[in-house]
């Protein structure tokens, strides 16, 4: 079983994460995690903070020259902007007349409708948004990033699986279809400011954000995520929790503002006759397990990949920390007030897109591991080599 946790906070002195049960063999270097966290820095519609901070990243254990060792990968990302907030977020008690004068630690009493300000406030006590705003930001994510970059070479060493995203909306423009076959080359992808790979619809999407900025408001959308190369088999139907769509959905929704998920056509099926619903087994396709005519169930079915490419989406919702500042109360008067705002991301839907492909690695990863079993990247294949045998036979 893999397991994966972070710990830290916003503007703490750093975020760490671990995972455990990833197993020995794995080809990971610092450079590939940063390339990783450097994609989900970028995107159109950031916080300014995006362009002055740093993900100091520093593997701490579990990988040595650039190989997993069998333990479990921990890392600490760096918060370079902890210099300025060492006061406001230090461990220990620190001078209370000295911090009462920062501007920095001014008490937020006002809190933000969509964040997770005053229901974190209400649960533990807080009378005021600081000590939660500080654990609910996607600063978070970072941390998940690395990990899921570890779990994405698994993938690729293991079954030659390839994990990639991209954005189909934001606000009200939409790119329609996705990458399939999957593209030799993902830069394009990659390189676009949005994410997108239909270019018309990218500047759509970029105008959206421009537009948005200028009204002083904020937008979500939403992700696709594709992974090529999985082989039939993986979760099961026999148990709710052992089902891989309910631990992808769990585990998407497990990302900060993420509202809804989709697998494969989801909600356009409801709407379908069964009869162009499903998708019809061609017994004289695919080279080496029996495939469909059509990939409306996005590669799952009962629970487990199907063999085709498995197709999730994920529903973003605005950022929270809208300019135009939402009504509320301030908590320290009981009055009526407008909401804090400091700086804040305008959309981070470009960006999500690389966290959540890193949730998806990390679900599939398990998952594989779940399957395969193994100690290391060579056991792991080969006994996934042996399962692909026996399906080919089996055909
Ligand atoms: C990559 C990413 C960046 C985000 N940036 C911001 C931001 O700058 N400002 C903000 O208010 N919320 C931002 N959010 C969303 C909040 O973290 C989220 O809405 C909040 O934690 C409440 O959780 P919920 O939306 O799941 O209910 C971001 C989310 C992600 C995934
Ligand atoms: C720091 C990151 O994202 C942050 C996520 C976030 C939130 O509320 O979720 C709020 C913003 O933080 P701040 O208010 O300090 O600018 C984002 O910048 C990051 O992604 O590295």
């Amino acid at each position: 079983m893999l397991r994966w946790m972070t710990a830290g906070e916003s503007h703490g002195p750093a975020l760490v994460a671990v995972m455990e049960g990833m197993v020995a063999g794995v080809e990971v270097t610092t450079a590939d995690m940063t390339t990783q966290l450097e994609r989900r820095r970028l995107g159109f519609g950031r916080s300014p903070r995006m362009a002055f901070e740093v993900d100091d990243l520093e593997v701490i254990g579990g990988v040595r020259h650039g190989v997993t060792q069998g333990g479990p990968v921990a890392v600490r990302i760096g918060n370079t902007e902890w210099p300025k907030w060492q006061q406001v977020m230090a461990a220990d008690p620190v001078d209370q007349e000295e911090l009462a004068g920062l501007a920095r630690n001014a008490p937020l009493t006002r809190p933000r409708p969509g964040h997770a300000d005053l229901a974190g406030m209400q649960k533990y006590g807080f009378d005021e948004a600081r000590p939660v705003l500080e654990r609910a930001s996607a600063r978070e994510t970072a941390a998940r990033t690395v990990l899921g970059t570890v779990a994405a070479r698994f993938l690729e060493q293991v079954l030659g699986v390839r994990v990639i995203s991209h954005v189909v909306s934001i606000g009200a423009a939409v790119s329609e279809g996705h990458p399939l076959p999957l593209p030799d080359d993902l830069s394009a992808i990659d390189e676009h400011p949005v994410r997108s790979f239909d270019a018309a619809a990218g500047e759509a999407m970029m105008a959206e954000v421009e537009s948005a900025k200028q009204d002083g408001d904020t937008l979500g959308g939403v992700i696709e995520v594709l992974a090529y190369g999985l082989p039939p088999g993986l979760g099961s139907h026999v148990h709710w929790d052992r089902r891989l769509d309910a631990r992808l959905a769990g585990a998407l929704m497990g990302v900060q503002a993420m509202k809804g998920v989709e697998i494969g056509d989801g909600f356009t099926t409801a709407r379908r006759r069964g009869s162009a619903a499903h998708d019809e087994i061609d017994p004289a396709d695919g080279p080496t397990w029996v495939h469909r005519r059509s990939n409306r169930a996005g590669g799952l079915e009962g629970g487990m990949t199907n063999g085709e490419p498995l197709r999730v989406r994920v529903a973003m919702k605005p950022i929270s920390t809208v300019p135009r500042a939402l009504a509320t109360m301030d908590v320290s008067t009981g009055e009526p007030a407008v909401a804090i705002h400091q700086r804040s991301d305008i959309c981070a839907v470009p960006r999500a897109g690389v966290v959540v492909e890193s949730v998806v690695a990390l679900v599939l990863a398990d998952a594989v591991l779940e399957k395969f079993g193994g100690d290391s990247v060579s056991e792991t294949r080969r006994n996934a080599q042996g399962y692909l045998r026996d399906l080919e036979e089996r055909r």
